[in-house]
């Protein structure tokens, strides 16, 4: 297998390359728009930069790596900006979509794209893969568009979709709910968390395993790969502090008539994950485990 990972400096990305670094029947080339961030890491690790809403950059590194398998994790992830910057957005989670498959229906290469709850309005979760989309938000759009592309490609295709990714890598500029809410309660600050959205965390090393499973096994279709609880923000939060003993007063309950953010959220979304359990023998660790996980790496 020549496996080629986009987005390698996010989360999912590098916690991809540490899972596949070391495998043997993995010829690995990771890719990002920036340097790589994980070069002292993993030096053994082949590395190009590829900014995907370049064409003529996604096509040269098919043309020299020729790759089996793709695992396409790059995308513009802050929601919040999706809504002002639409431009750049589109172009990341839409128009690039279109290229990367385009070079992989050019070499019959598998295509495993990661995809989102975001495409739900939230109405009725948890999920399974056959409901019915409807986002509420442009992030949610693009990545509702790009599902579209992937599903009319010529090329074999799995779409995986997750929820609230939380997990701890090297050099990294975005936050998620564990860190946040550590992080915050540990200087001592009051955080307003809100109590009625409902999500199915999932550990950043489950997704990872997930993408494996799913490339490796040449899986085709549509997955949920995400955790299996289903729990509110404020759930977590109180989670995280009684694991790290810290002072769960300072975590306000709040609904989302009073914390609002710039773009629109969906309420109860989460996944039903049994199809991804059965057919791909993907079994996620619960939140508890998840938090103690990403505690032994700080
Ligand atoms: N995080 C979450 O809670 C969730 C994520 N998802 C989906 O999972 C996938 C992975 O998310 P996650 O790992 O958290 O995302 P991150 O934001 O952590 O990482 C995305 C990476 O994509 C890279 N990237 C962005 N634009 C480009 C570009 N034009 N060319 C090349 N690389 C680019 C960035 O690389 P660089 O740093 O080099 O600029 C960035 O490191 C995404 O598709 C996302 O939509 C779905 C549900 C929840
Ligand atoms: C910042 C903040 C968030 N929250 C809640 C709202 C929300 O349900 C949850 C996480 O909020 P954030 O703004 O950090 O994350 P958010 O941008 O909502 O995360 C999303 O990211 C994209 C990429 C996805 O695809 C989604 O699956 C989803 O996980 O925490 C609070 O209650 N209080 C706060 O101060």
């Amino acid at each position: 297998m020549r496996l080629l990972i986009t987005g390698s400096n996010g989360l999912l990305g590098q916690k991809l390359t540490g899972l596949l670094a070391e495998n043997p029947e993995v010829e690995l080339l990771t890719t990002s728009r920036g340097k790589n961030k994980v070069a002292g890491i993993f030096p053994e690790v082949n590395f190009r930069s590829m900014d995907i809403t370049r064409p003529e950059e996604v096509q040269a590194v098919f043309e020299n790596f020729r790759p089996t398998h793709v695992i396409h994790t790059a995308a513009q992830t802050n929601v919040d900006i999706c809504e002002t910057e639409r431009e750049a957005c589109y172009a990341q989670n839409v128009t690039a979509v279109q290229y990367l498959v385009e070079a992989c229906e050019k070499y019959n290469t598998h295509f495993t794209h990661v995809s989102t709850d975001f495409i739900f309005d939230g109405a009725a979760g948890p999920y399974d893969e056959e409901a019915a989309p409807k986002p509420v938000n442009y992030y949610g759009q693009t990545k509702l568009e790009a599902e579209e592309i992937v599903k009319k490609a010529a090329c074999p295709w799995a779409i995986l979709r997750t929820v609230l990714v939380y997990g701890i890598v090297h050099d990294y500029g975005r936050s998620n709910i564990v860190l946040w809410v550590k992080n915050s309660l540990e200087a001592g600050k009051t955080i307003q968390v809100v109590d009625d959205q409902f999500r199915t965390p999932t550990l950043a090393e489950d997704l990872a395993q997930g993408c494996w499973l799913a490339a490796q096994k040449s899986a085709t279709g549509i997955y949920n790969i995400s955790g299996e609880e289903l729990l509110t923000p404020y759930q977590m939060a109180l989670q995280v502090a009684d694991y790290f003993k810290l002072d769960a007063s300072l975590i306000q309950k709040t609904d989302a008539s009073k914390f609002t953010q710039p773009a629109k959220r969906p309420p109860r979304t989460g996944f039903v994950i049994e199809k991804a359990k059965k057919e791909l023998g993907y079994k996620p660790h619960t939140f508890q485990e998840g938090i103690g996980i990403v505690a032994g790496q700080i």
